[in-house]
């Protein structure tokens, strides 16, 4: 009752959006769609939800086919789209209710798979759905996804915009979600947030780089890493992109991340480069990868 996905390719005239796309997700799971703007993510989820059409491969959602059987699949499923979907003009209870009556249930008879979530917005149902933040908008549209009871939940990049108290929130709910058996497919551009998913896949340029438990890629990363910093960050990214040991070196927060070519390199090799190379304050540490370097890593 998850998800399977089989050689999904879809293209916008030249744009190949989608290029052989292969995963499953399994019954309960809550798996995560990694990658930047432009990867794909909205075009799989159009296609996992009925709302395109793929040009070649195969998918079943909650044991459905997306194209035969769509109909059922829209009574199975739940679908948050990225950008706010609600009627702005309609106050949040006419909202839920709205979403309701389409699916042929009232907000009493779900009210327990919505609770959660509805008790925080609950207080402003007379307000007006475009009135409300960032982080009570994401609830609103969580709940009016759920008010049917799907088996199957789609979460086009939930938390984008939303303020970073919200945003670890909505991944408590997800968690308890997950727990009445409800599958989730959610997509996230944060790294941050891939560590709560059960799987991941990493995906850009229409292609999936690499599908596992957050813990196995990063463990996965081939090579020791290290977080450089001196008193010129611009010079120093110049300086170790001339560098004839770089194998990789990007901005990682206020850090620099940097990987040799070199299999017997060790930090004091790096320093002393940078003293030739008249850096002051410098700082050389080993550090642990990230899903981020293992994303940056395999986008190479
Ligand atoms: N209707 C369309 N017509 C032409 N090109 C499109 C269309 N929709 C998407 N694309 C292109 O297809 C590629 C994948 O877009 P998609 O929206 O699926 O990516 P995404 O990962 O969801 O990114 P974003 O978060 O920016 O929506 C992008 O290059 C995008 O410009």
């Amino acid at each position: 009752m998850g998800i399977k996905v089989i050689n999904i390719s879809k293209t916008y005239d030249k744009i190949k959006a989608l290029e052989n796309i292969s995963f499953e997700v399994k019954p309960g799971e809550l798996f995560g769609l990694i990658g930047p703007d432009g990867a794909g993510k909205t075009t799989l989820f159009r296609i996992l939800t009925t709302l395109l059409i793929a040009d070649t491969g195969e998918a079943t959602v909650a044991g459905y086919d997306v194209v035969q059987e769509y109909k059922s699949i829209r009574n199975h499923v739940g679908y948050m789209p990225g950008r706010f979907s609600l009627y702005q003009d309609l106050t949040v209870e006419e909202n839920l209710n709205f979403f309701a009556t389409i699916f042929g249930t009232t907000i009493e008879e779900n009210y327990d798979l919505i609770k959660d979530i509805y008790v925080q917005i609950e207080p402003f149902k007379n307000r007006r759905a475009g009135k409300l933040s960032g982080g009570m908008k994401q609830k609103l549209a969580l709940s009016c996804a759920l008010i049917h009871k799907p088996k199957v939940l789609f979460l086009d990049e939930p938390t984008t915009g939303v303020d970073p108290v919200s945003r670890k929130e909505f991944w408590e709910m997800l968690k308890r979600l997950q727990k009445k058996n409800i599958t989730i497919l959610v997509s996230t551009p944060y790294m941050d947030e891939a560590e709560l998913c059960d799987r991941i896949a990493l995906i850009t340029d229409g292609k999936i780089l690499e599908i596992d438990t957050p813990e196995a890629i990063k463990s996965s990363f081939p090579k020791k890493i290290y977080r450089v910093k001196s008193s010129g960050t611009f010079q120093l990214i110049q300086d170790l992109g001339a560098y004839d040991k770089t194998h990789s070196a990007y901005p990682f927060g206020e850090y620099i991340h940097f990987t040799s070519t070199s299999t017997d390199f060790k930090a004091k090799d790096l320093v002393d480069f940078l003293k030739e190379k008249n850096h002051s304050n410098i700082e050389v540490m080993e550090t642990d990868p990230t899903i981020e370097d293992t994303f940056m890593e395999l986008s190479k």
